[in-house]
């Protein structure tokens, strides 16, 4: 559960927001580290993993998100990873979350501030762990395997408040 990664999120949130629960738009731009957070989740569990248009094209956005021909070490969560990504050699198209161009998803945004909202509430007041004996201590178990990602198998997790 990266406890790292939380703990400078958290640092980040508080820094940004102080006693403000809710970020504003302009605090979320602020947040460089829970954005870059969120970007490396998606890259490594793409809710949506496949667009299957009406045509014989399918792309396989999960295939792409963790191609070593595009990713350094594709399986590894490294939110850092985006931190220059102005500056960085990365081909075009290759993180496809959204999918890309005249029919990208319409919730992208709403849906990024969705998780940045509800990211800076939880972190604020919890870690957030795996129990000792969970099967997905290495990475996410999925049920089976389909255009969306979403079966993941019984997943536990311990909500510790935070006193300090
Ligand atoms: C993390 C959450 C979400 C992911 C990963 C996601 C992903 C995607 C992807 C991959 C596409 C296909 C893009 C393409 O064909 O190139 C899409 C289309 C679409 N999404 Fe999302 N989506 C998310 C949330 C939402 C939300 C919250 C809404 C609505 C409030 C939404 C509304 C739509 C619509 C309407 C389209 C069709 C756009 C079109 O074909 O013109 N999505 N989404």
């Amino acid at each position: 559960t990266h406890k790292d990664v939380q703990r400078k999120a958290r640092d980040e949130i508080l820094r940004v927001l102080g006693d403000i629960l809710t970020p504003t738009i302009d605090q979320q731009r602020e947040l460089k580290y829970l954005n870059m957070v969120i970007k490396e989740n998606l890259r490594l569990y793409p809710p949506k993993s496949c667009i299957l248009p009406k045509t014989p094209i399918a792309i396989n956005i999960y295939g792409i998100h963790h191609s070593p021909k595009y990713w350094k070490d594709p399986e590894e969560f490294i939110p850092g990873r985006f931190e220059n990504e102005n500056d960085e050699k990365r081909e075009q198209y290759t993180w496809l979350t959204f999918g890309s161009g005249t029919r990208t998803c319409l919730g992208n945004n709403f849906s990024l501030i969705q998780q940045r909202v509800m990211l800076c509430a939880l972190l604020r007041k919890y870690e957030v762990s795996l129990p000792a004996d969970s099967i997905h201590q290495d990475k996410l178990h999925l049920d089976h395997f389909n255009s969306t990602l979403t079966r993941i198998q019984s997943l536990h997790l311990i909500f510790k408040r935070r006193t300090e």
